[in-house]
């Protein structure tokens, strides 16, 4: 069920069109994550949801409540919305329980109790309640913010980028803690990042954006699998784009015949592979001089070692496919993954691939 939906949303600043035809339908208590380039409208929109912008068309409808469109607008403070941005954005000169209290009525019946209980839900220690915010790291002052805006119980959280001054360990605990945290609380959630990553393990919808429109939305899986284009596939991580000739569900491609997720015959097509999908086991030369069949083997040019994760560029031997023959040995496969034992520079090694390769539509 839609709990919040986004129809034709657009907000244009002078001759900048920061957002443009947004559809978005977000469900009860699930993770909705937006992830773009810098400057792509991302806060923008998220500023619209939340009331600190009005649309210049299209409507916001919250639980069935028209919050923007044609009617009246719906002032932020009363849309029930929390939101947490990049810097927490805490009063610099109330203590910590007075920042988390700070939607609270003074009077509020146990509010000191409710603070306490907060700060213990979002993992801070009730000790630091009477301290000041500079007196906080960065993790413990984004876990302010939230308790904050948790405090007003709302029905839905925006988190602006909230974990992007961490480092990486914390930012990952701390991103698994609040999705916990709210998933528990039934709070639906929308999380703006430009982290590809972040996005793909926060988010049950991901929604990609790309110059004020979203450009793909599904669930994390399809959109990493099954990208519409290049640009989506490049920006959710490394992949490997060939040509290929698809017949009968096979790619037919300079690395050999796979499986293809799409079963209409095509001539001239694109297909995508992750890294992971793609692995090296040692062979010799001799091998590649009585190749089996379907069996692509490669030469290691060029090899760099980065710990848990190695890079490496091969030349493929013998291409199965003429026509992808000059694209590949024009230039190199590169492979970025871990490896038990990474190949290293003039190695042969046999190329293998698990699972289907993606078919784009077109041949883009
Ligand atoms: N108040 C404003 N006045 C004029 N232009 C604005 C305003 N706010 C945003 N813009 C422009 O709208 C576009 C989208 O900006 P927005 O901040 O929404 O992008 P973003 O994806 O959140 O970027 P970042 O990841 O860098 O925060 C940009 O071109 C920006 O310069």
């Amino acid at each position: 069920m839609s709990f919040l939906h986004l129809h034709g949303l657009r907000k244009v600043y002078g001759n900048v069109t920061a957002v443009d035809g947004i559809e978005l339908a977000v469900a009860v208590g699930s993770r909705t994550a937006i992830v773009g380039p810098s400057g792509c409208g991302k806060t923008t929109l998220l500023r619209l949801i939340a009331g600190f912008e009005t649309p210049d068309a299209g409507s916001i409808v919250l639980d069935g409540t028209e919050l923007a469109g044609n009617g009246d607008v719906v002032p932020a403070h009363r849309r029930g919305i929390g939101v947490v941005a990049q810097d927490g954005a805490l009063f610099p000169d109330l203590s910590i329980a007075d920042n988390i209290g700070f939607g609270m009525k003074r009077d509020e019946d146990a509010r000191d109790e409710r603070i306490a209980d907060l700060a213990y839900v979002v993992g801070l220690d009730r000790g630091i309640l009477k301290r000041r915010p500079h007196q906080l790291s960065g993790g413990q002052q984004q876990r302010v913010a939230l308790a904050r805006a948790m405090a007003r119980k709302p029905r839905l959280m925006l988190l602006d980028e909230p974990f992007s001054a961490l480092d990486t360990g914390l930012r990952a605990s701390m991103r698994k803690a609040v999705a916990e945290l709210l998933e528990q609380a039934g709070i639906a959630t929308i999380l703006v990042t430009h982290d590809q990553a972040e996005a793909l393990s926060f988010a049950d919808q991901v929604a990609v954006m790309r110059d004020g429109a979203f450009s793909q939305v599904g669930a994390p899986r399809d959109l990493y699998l099954r990208p519409k284009d290049r640009m989506i596939a490049e920006f959710l991580g490394d992949s490997i784009i060939l040509p290929a000739r698809i017949s009968s569900g096979i790619a037919e491609c300079a690395i050999g015949h796979i499986g293809a997720d799409s079963t209409s015959p095509r001539d001239v097509a694109r297909i995508m592979l992750r890294p992971e999908q793609v692995f090296l086991e040692p062979a010799s030369r001799a091998d590649v001089a009585n190749p089996p069949p379907n069996v692509v083997f490669g030469e290691i040019i060029e090899a760099e070692f980065a710990g848990s994760v190695s890079t490496v560029a091969l030349r493929v031997l013998n291409s199965l496919d003429p026509p992808d023959a000059a694209v590949i040995g024009n230039h190199p496969l590169i492979l970025r993954r871990s490896f038990v034992d990474a190949p290293t520079v003039g190695a042969i090694v046999r190329i293998s691939v698990h699972g289907k390769a993606h078919v784009f539509d077109g041949t883009a």
